[in-house]
């Protein structure tokens, strides 16, 4: 369902705060948009410690696996390589001034990523076609930039009242399972 044809009788989405603005989101000291949780912090805490688009759409990012993210001895967690390349992959529409959100991502794991050495991240996008956003990237391992993994993936692109739209879902399944409960409540009696 799009945004546009939304047609539940829930409040407005506008009623409520829309968050941060996509064309200035909060950054850290290196520049990273830095999303909810990490913003208190002032830091990315995946590691991101730099972002930069170059004049031909390709987005640079500099980072290293934090140790809070180690899986196997000195190696990174899967689950971080993926997050980082949501992360990365999707910061290339934003560093463009669209907010997207992540569809589908698909991840090879090449080699073992080590922790606390320097890394890189390369992104761009492939195409676009409607409101998806194709991307893809990959990350390298410095100085030789042998390959560590690589990301593609969907992107969909959402106006401002995205979570609004989906705090508004949300409560309507918070109420509709209230509901139910009261119907088996009633049932049970
Ligand atoms: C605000 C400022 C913030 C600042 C941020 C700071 C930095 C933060 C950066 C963080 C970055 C980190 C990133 C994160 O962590 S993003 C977090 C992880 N992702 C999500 O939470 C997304 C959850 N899913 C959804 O919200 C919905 O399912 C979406 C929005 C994806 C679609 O919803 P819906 O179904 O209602 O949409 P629609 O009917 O209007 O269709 C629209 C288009 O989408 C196409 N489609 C749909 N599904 C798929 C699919 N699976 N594969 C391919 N395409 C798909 C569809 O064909 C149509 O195409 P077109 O006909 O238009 O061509």
């Amino acid at each position: 369902m799009s945004q546009d044809s939304h047609k539940c009788h829930c409040k407005s989405p506008t009623d409520r705060s829309a968050g941060p603005d996509v064309r200035d989101p909060p950054r850290s000291d290196g520049g990273v948009a830095l999303c909810g949780a990490c913003r208190d912090k002032k830091t990315c805490r995946l590691g991101l410690i730099s972002e930069r688009l170059d004049e031909t759409g390709t987005a640079w990012f500099e980072l290293r696996c934090p140790k809070d993210h180690e899986g196997g001895p000195n190696v990174a967690h899967g689950g971080w390589t993926a997050s980082v390349l949501d992360e990365c992959l999707g910061h290339v529409p934003l560093l463009q001034g669209v907010l997207s959100v992540t569809a589908e991502l698909a991840v090879s794991f090449i080699k073992p990523v080590p922790i606390e050495r320097p890394v890189e991240v390369r992104a761009r996008i492939e195409r676009r076609e409607g409101s998806r956003i194709y991307i893809s990237g990959e990350m390298v391992l410095l100085p030789g930039r042998a390959v560590l993994a690589r990301g593609k993936g969907t992107w969909i692109a959402r106006d401002r009242t995205h979570f609004a739209h989906f705090e508004n879902w949300l409560a309507e399944q918070d109420s509709m399972s209230g509901a139910n409960q009261v119907a088996l409540t009633k049932a049970r009696a």
